[in-house]
């Protein structure tokens, strides 16, 4: 059944403080959305997609020199659970994800459904489309790409940090044309010392405390070993009261 697709609220970022109660709905609301007047001249986000393209056409052996150059690093080769994707991984920093279309991929899900782990990702796509997010009513919705745009997506600590208010909005891709697709994702991960709780002005009578503080290394790693993308992992972390 094909999926209703909607275009996300787009942030203005120079028109600031006017665009705050947007941003404030769309980060508690969906968890994504779109920012535009970011000062990234398209150029350079046409040609850092270019790059990306051109490390995944190396020699494999190239490839896969690099990795685990340290753990969970470097080049991440196709897996019976991602055989359409490849990716550059520079953890809690950047990642190249080229997914490879062709014809008879087509409706096949091409990144598994999940949650990113961090505070939020900034999302580099381009105009072939297949992003799907999970929506307030539990619905996944396939949302329109807008060259020229970065996509927010906020992620665990987000929600942590926020007591709960910021959504951490699953998300997965689905493959819709045979055409090659290349993302890069930024990822703003957690605070420097890598522990993260509720922000006290967040916690109070009304809106107690949800989480315990999260380590975010320890947080990742049981994310991983559990195979738990999804956000569920953060139940672990609930505060007692
Ligand atoms: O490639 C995309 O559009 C999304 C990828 C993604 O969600 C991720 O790498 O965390
Ligand atoms: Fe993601």
């Amino acid at each position: 059944m094909a999926v209703e697709t909607i275009s996300l609220p787009s942030i203005d970022l120079a028109n600031f403080p006017a665009e705050l109660g947007k941003l404030t709905a769309a980060a508690t609301g969906m968890g994504c959305f779109r920012v535009s007047n970011h000062g990234i001249p398209v150029e350079l986000m046409t040609e850092a997609k270019a790059v990306a393209s051109s490390f995944s056409q190396l020699p494999d052996d190239k490839k896969l020199g690099n990795n685990d150059v340290f753990i969970g690093s470097g080049f991440r080769s196709r897996t019976a659970f991602t055989p359409l994707l490849e990716s550059f991984d520079w953890p809690c920093t950047m990642r190249l994800n080229v997914y490879d279309y062709t014809e008879e991929s087509i409706g096949l899900q091409a990144a598994q459904l999940h949650t990113d782990s961090g505070l939020l990702t900034v999302l580099l796509e381009d105009e072939i489309g297949g992003f799907e997010v999970v929506d307030q009513t539990g619905k996944f919705v396939a949302v329109h790409p807008q060259p020229g745009t970065f996509l927010v997506i906020i992620g665990d600590v987000g929600k942590v940090w926020s007591n709960g208010k910021l959504r951490n909005v699953q998300h997965q891709v689905v493959c819709t044309q045979a055409a090659p697709r290349v993302t890069i994702v930024f990822n703003v991960a957690s605070p420097k010392d890598g522990v993260v709780e509720p922000h006290a002005a967040l916690v109070d009578e009304e809106h107690p405390r949800l989480y315990r503080p999260l380590n975010f290394v320890e947080y990742r790693k049981l994310r991983d070993t559990t195979e738990s993308r999804d956000g569920s992992a953060l139940l672990l972390w609930q505060a007692d009261e």
